[in-house]
């Protein structure tokens, strides 16, 4: 094993760089061979990655956040490399998504294990997404967390208040999809999830029936309902038990085309990635996830 550690320090309320001390003694401790980058500014562990492969690395390992893992899984993409994650993050959806401990204390001693399995990952006009896109609703929270800061001053909380605050404001939206070669069309939409993983947001059960290992992509539609029955539903979200209400809408496939009237905020894996429209495709076991 030669693995090649990203470290966002900025991830985690900016805690990363401080627990990086304390992690890589526990590192040293498996005597594992390794090299250390500490990312400069967003997206530039993409470029970083981009030859891990050519440059002898075995492993890739994500320090930090659902974004991290987002930038390094994109620079790794189509190379001979073995991922891992250290969650030092605020939301660590992805750990979340392989039940890998969100302490990264405990996570750490996965790494010394090298055991990986193959896990499925979502391809969105053309980048990749390892746990979830959100459109509408969660893309307008995505835009809002990160433009407040609200985040970093309230980590997951940050999530919960700006959804909040969001369902008085977001204008529901219209929506075209193909699911397959379903058709769907709703009016008065408030969001379309799309996981790969389960989570989202923190721990919010968006798609609880979604499995990362199944050749499927997870959609969930939250459609016409009032700004009082959607706060009411709120909550459920966190058990997964939304799905049982008859205008949350569950469904499976391999690639979503989805159009909205207006263009929506779309994010993937908490990062912003544009307005719709877009082109969602499975791309079943695209990834080697130490577990
Ligand atoms: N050196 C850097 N300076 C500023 N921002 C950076 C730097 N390196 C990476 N980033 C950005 O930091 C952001 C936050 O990182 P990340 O998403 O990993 O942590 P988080 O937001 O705390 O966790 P989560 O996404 O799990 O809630 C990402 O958008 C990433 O692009």
């Amino acid at each position: 094993m030669k693995a090649l550690l990203i470290v966002n320090g900025q991830a985690g309320k900016g805690k990363t760089r401080t627990r990086w001390i304390r992690l890589e003694g526990y590192l040293q401790t498996f005597g594992i061979h390794y090299d250390v980058h500490f990312t400069t500014r967003p997206k530039a562990a993409i470029e970083v990655v981009k030859h891990a492969a050519a440059n002898q690395y075995t492993h890739v390992i994500a320090v930090g956040g659902d974004g991290t893992v987002n930038e390094v899984v994109n620079g790794i993409a189509g190379q001979n490399i073995v991922f891992g994650v250290l969650p030092t993050g605020t939301g660590n959806d992805f750990a979340r998504m392989l039940q890998i401990p969100v302490d990264p204390f405990l996570a750490v001693k996965k790494i010394g294990t090298e055991v990986h399995r193959p896990v499925d990952l979502l391809q969105l006009n053309g980048g990749y997404v390892a746990g979830a896109v959100g459109i509408g609703l969660d893309g307008a929270v995505a835009e809002d967390i990160n433009r407040v800061s609200w985040k970093k001053r309230m980590g997951t909380f940050g999530y919960v208040l700006s959804m909040l605050k969001l369902i008085f404001t977001f204008p529901p939206f219209s929506v075209h999809l193909e699911i397959d070669s379903q058709v769907f069309d709703f009016q008065g939409c408030w969001l379309v999830a799309i996981g790969n993983s389960q989570f989202y947001g923190g721990g919010m059960k968006i798609c609880p029936n979604a499995k990362f290992d199944d050749g499927l992509l997870d959609v969930c539609i939250v459609h016409n309902l009032t700004h009082l029955q959607l706060i009411k539903l709120f909550p459920s979200v966190f058990t997964g038990k939304h799905i049982l209400h008859p205008n949350v809408l569950c469904l499976q496939g391999r690639s979503v085309r989805i159009q909205t009237d207006p263009a929506v905020p779309v994010h993937g894996d908490g990062e912003i990635l544009g307005k719709t429209p877009g082109e969602i495709y499975i791309r079943p076991q695209a990834l080697h996830v130490i577990y």
